[in-house]
Parts: C-alpha cells; structure tokens; sequence
C-alpha cells in the first residue's frame, strides 16, 4: 500500500459502465482516501421517492418532494453505506425499478441542488482526502477538483459489463446483452442532453478509454494519476509556505 502525499480531492465521471465504481473505490482504499458515490446518493433519493408515493415522471412533485428525506452517505471504500430516511437503501437502490427512473428524477435542478449541497459537504469534510465518482463532479461539484478524471469505454464493452453484472445477480433476462446496451443508451441521452448539469468531459479532465484495459490497468493508471496530482499539490503547498 502507498500513501499519499498530501490529500487530494479527486473526481472521476464518465457514462455507466466504464469502471468509475470499481475504479475509484480500489484507488481510494489503496491509497488511503475517502470514497463518494454521488449516483449512490441520485440512486438513494430516487428510490425514496419511488417508495413514497411521489410520481417520478412529474418534475413539479419531485421538486417539491426533494428537501423531504435525509440522505446519508458512508465514505469507506471498503464499505461504501448510504441511508434514505434512516433505511439502509444499499440493496434498493440497484433495482431495475430505480435505475429505470434515476434519470428522470436527477434531471430536477431541486434534487440536483439538495445533492450537490451534500456532495459538497463531505468533500470538504474529508480532510485525507476523496475520490468522489459521478457525471458532473468535474465540471459542476468540485471544479477545483485536484485531478479530473473522465472514464470512457464503447457501447459493447459497457453493456458486456452491466449485463454479466445483472447476470451474476439474478440470472435473469434483466443480463441480456441487446436490452442492457439498449437501457444503458437511453440513460447515456437523458444524462448527457439534461438542462442541469449534464454528463459532460471537463476541459481539464484526463480521459481514460477503459475499453481495451482490464481493471486492475485502469486501477493502476488512476493511482498514477493521484500519485501525481498528490506530489504537485505538496510541492505547491510547500512553495506557498516558504
Ligand atoms: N476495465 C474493465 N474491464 C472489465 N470489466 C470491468 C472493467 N472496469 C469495470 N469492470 C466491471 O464492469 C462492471 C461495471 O463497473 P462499475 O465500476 O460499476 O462501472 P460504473 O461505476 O462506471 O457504472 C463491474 O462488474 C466491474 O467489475
Ligand atoms: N453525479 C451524478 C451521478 C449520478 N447521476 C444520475 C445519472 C445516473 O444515470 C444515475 C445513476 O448513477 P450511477 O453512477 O449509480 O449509475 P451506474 O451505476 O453507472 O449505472 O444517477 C447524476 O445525475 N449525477
């Protein structure tokens, strides 16, 4: 295990399926850092909604309902919690149900704003350090980000992961590959082509195309990538100190 230098505040966006989970916890727990899963938290409040009676597809309902539950995230990359009104919402919010209307309820500037908020408070709480993973944390969460990393990967390889995933879960037609790569398209547009904050590369993120990799080389080039943004920032702090 290795260390790092001085704490960083780390973003990794990209569309679904191209390794930012298991990307960013390893790299976290390897290095010692805290870990956020904003779509986790996307997910939490989706599902809270769902389960409270509010129609997802009517955006005036979600908005009014969005300051309603407590949303509360673990940061330990080993074991990442997250709790929608005191309910442990981990196993929840990896339905179909939920995945088929997070889009739709993360599209609300309301809910958008309510997470950000909270997003924002446990970066600036984890004084070791973050990885924080989403669609917008490079660009919109934390722009002073001190390393941006944009992951990438084709259609096929996205939907290959995501459908052996399900597959491995309930064996069940949800792991056909046509309909994930079908699914995965359709929440790729909503994400990408939303008013608030949409998936989007920051100008100042590194890309990494996943596709060919395996994740063990992609853990290691993002752990490079840290290392180095890490020892800049302590030549930096220590300029700034002299
Ligand atoms: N480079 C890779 N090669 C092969 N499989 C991968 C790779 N990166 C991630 N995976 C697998 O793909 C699935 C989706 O990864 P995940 O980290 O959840 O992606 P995301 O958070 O971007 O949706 C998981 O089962 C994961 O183990
Ligand atoms: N920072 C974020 C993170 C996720 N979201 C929304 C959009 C995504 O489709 C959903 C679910 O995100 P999540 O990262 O859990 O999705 P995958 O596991 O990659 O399929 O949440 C968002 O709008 N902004």
């Amino acid at each position: 295990m290795s260390a790092t230098p001085a704490a960083v505040i780390v973003a990794i966006d990209g569309p679904s399926g191209t390794g930012k989970s298991s990307t960013s916890r390893a790299v976290a727990a390897q290095l010692g850092l805290r870990y956020l899963d904003t779509g986790a938290q996307y997910r939490a409040i989706t599902w809270w909604m769902l389960t409270n009676g509010i129609d997802v597809n009517d955006a005036t309902e979600v908005a009014a309902a969005s300051g309603k539950p407590s949303i509360v995230s673990g940061t330990d990359p080993r074991d990442p919690a997250i709790a929608a009104d005191g309910a442990d919402a981990s196993g929840p919010i990896r339905t179909q149900e939920v995945t088929a209307a997070v889009s739709a309820v993360s599209a609300v500037p309301e809910v958008r704003a309510r997470i950000t908020g909270l997003q924002r408070a446990i970066a600036a709480g984890a004084g070791g350090g973050i990885v924080v993973e989403g669609r917008d944390i490079g660009t919109t969460v934390l722009p002073d980000a001190d390393l941006k990393v944009f992951l990438t990967a084709s259609a096929e390889a996205r939907a290959a992961r995501r459908s052996g995933e399900l597959k491995a879960a309930d064996g069940s037609a949800a792991g056909d590959l046509a309909a994930t790569q079908q699914a995965l398209a359709q929440r790729d547009k909503a994400d990408s082509s939303r008013k608030a904050s949409p998936l989007k590369k920051a100008d100042d993120a590194v890309e990494v195309d996943t596709t060919e990799l395996s994740l063990d080389q992609v853990i290691e080039c993002v752990v490079t990538l840290i290392e180095k943004a890490a020892a800049e920032k302590a030549g930096r702090m220590e300029k700034a100190a002299q």
